[in-house]
């Protein structure tokens, strides 16, 4: 039985991450699940999974669980605070460790998990961006195994020949084509992006998903994301990987090699895919996902992102050919504009101006260690608000 650890279990990745977990039994044991406060959601889960740990990272919440949970015979150890979350990533019984916590929050417990040697299924993709040359030099240091949740990220890697993950020269890789819906605001006239409320933003077309990541979606920041994540997941450059609207999202992305062939990963867009595929690796599991009808899952169509309508994608682009802290610095704003997006602080279009205007302010500089990137998040973040409460007035 491997044992597994679900960080942010309570949020969209996780509940698919149990529901896989929950088909195979025989092959995994719930170790630990964590959430920040959902009191009720984790109570349920606590009680169909019966985990050694839980953690609730807001005290009062991990309170709130103890009183809900005081009736089970075998109730999980419960403990509260953001340092839980490294210590359940450290644990001895946590062979695999699902890291689904939405926003740079997730960052130190995937590093503890890579320093201890796990397999790490990252859907966390901000961990990457934030800090990719720590994590991805501590999975190397330490015998860790990465593998990306993330749908296009995973797509990637299952186009890819097993050995050469690291030298995508040597395997033949000319390009990643790395594939978005477009989001809900595809076709939307671009004077009229400034009126979109936050529930328009966070009707993703094809996906249910976490309001951040819905929002990032809305703007195509999740593709400058996901742009920097390729580059560390598979050791490549910003101009090696184009980003591909396709609408329908059925194609998770694509790798053309230097022969002419480009393989592509197709199925239904549901989470449940990669996460099995992930957890069995490199063997195959059932899923719960419907297979593919070609028949009758419409046509594919391709486009490329306009500029003008997806800002913070050129942002990203920008911030990843610079380097070092530039997409810490990114990612930092983002998470505050879209939190400020969300609580209906700022419009929709002030989200680029956000980051813009951050990524303006603050110098980039090589990368040196995990306090430097600590602090220039804190930085980043202070100048966001800073910057926001000027657009409030
Ligand atoms: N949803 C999807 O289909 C996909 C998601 N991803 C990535 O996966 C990650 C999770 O996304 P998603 O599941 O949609 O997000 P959700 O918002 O649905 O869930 C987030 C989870 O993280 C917990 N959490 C929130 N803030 C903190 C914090 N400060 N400290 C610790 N835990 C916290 C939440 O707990 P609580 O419920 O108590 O608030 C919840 O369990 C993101 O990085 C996203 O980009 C990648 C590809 C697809
Ligand atoms: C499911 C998943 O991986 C999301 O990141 C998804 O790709 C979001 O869709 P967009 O392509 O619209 O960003
Ligand atoms: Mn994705």
């Amino acid at each position: 039985m491997i044992g597994v650890a679900v960080l942010g279990s309570t949020g969209s990745i996780g509940v698919s991450t149990l529901d896989v977990l929950a088909r195979h039994p025989d092959r995994y044991r719930v170790v630990a699940l964590t959430a920040h406060s959902n009191v009720e959601r984790m109570a349920q889960q606590c009680r169909a999974v019966q985990p050694q740990v839980a953690v609730m990272v807001d005290a009062a919440a991990a309170a709130a669980l103890r009183v809900a949970l005081a009736d089970m015979p075998n109730p999980p150890e419960i403990l509260a605070g953001a340092a839980a979350l490294e210590t359940v990533a450290a644990l001895p019984e946590v062979e695999y460790l699902m890291a689904a916590i939405v926003g740079a929050a997730g960052l130190m417990s995937t590093l503890v998990a890579a320093r201890a040697g796990k397999r790490i299924l990252l859907a966390n993709k901000e961990a990457l961006v934030v800090a990719g040359a720590l994590l991805m030099q501590a999975v190397a240091d330490h015998g860790a195994e990465l593998l990306p949740i993330d749908s296009e990220h995973n797509a990637i890697f299952q186009c890819l020949p097993v050995q050469p993950q690291r030298d995508l020269t040597r395997a033949g890789v000319e390009k990643i084509l790395l594939t978005a819906s477009g989001g809900p605001f595809r076709h939307t006239p671009v004077a009229e992006l400034e009126a979109i409320t936050p529930d328009q933003a966070c009707a993703h077309p094809n996906w249910k998903m976490g309001r951040k990541i819905s929002v990032d979606s809305a703007t195509m920041m999740n593709k400058g994301l996901e742009l920097i994540e390729a580059c560390w997941l598979f050791a490549t450059t910003p101009d090696r990987v184009q980003v591909v609207i396709h609408p329908q999202s059925v194609i998770h992305s694509m790798v053309q090699y230097c022969d002419g062939s480009v393989l592509a990963q197709l199925g239904n867009p549901d989470m449940r895919t990669p996460i099995a595929h992930a957890l069995a690796w490199p063997e195959r599991m059932t899923s719960g996902v419907k297979p593919l009808d070609l028949f009758t899952c419409g046509n594919f169509t391709f486009e490329p992102p306009a500029p003008e309508r997806f800002p913070c994608l050129t942002l990203a682009y920008q911030a990843a050919q610079t380097g070092g802290t530039a997409p810490a610095i990114m990612n930092a704003a983002n998470e505050i504009a879209v939190a400020a997006f969300l609580a209906e602080q700022i419009g929709f279009t002030a989200i680029s101006r956000v980051v813009a205007h951050v990524l303006d302010q603050l110098p980039a500089a090589p990368v040196t260690d995990l306090d430097q990137l600590l602090a220039v998040d804190v930085a980043a973040r202070a100048r966001a608000t800073q910057f926001i409460t000027t657009l409030q007035r």
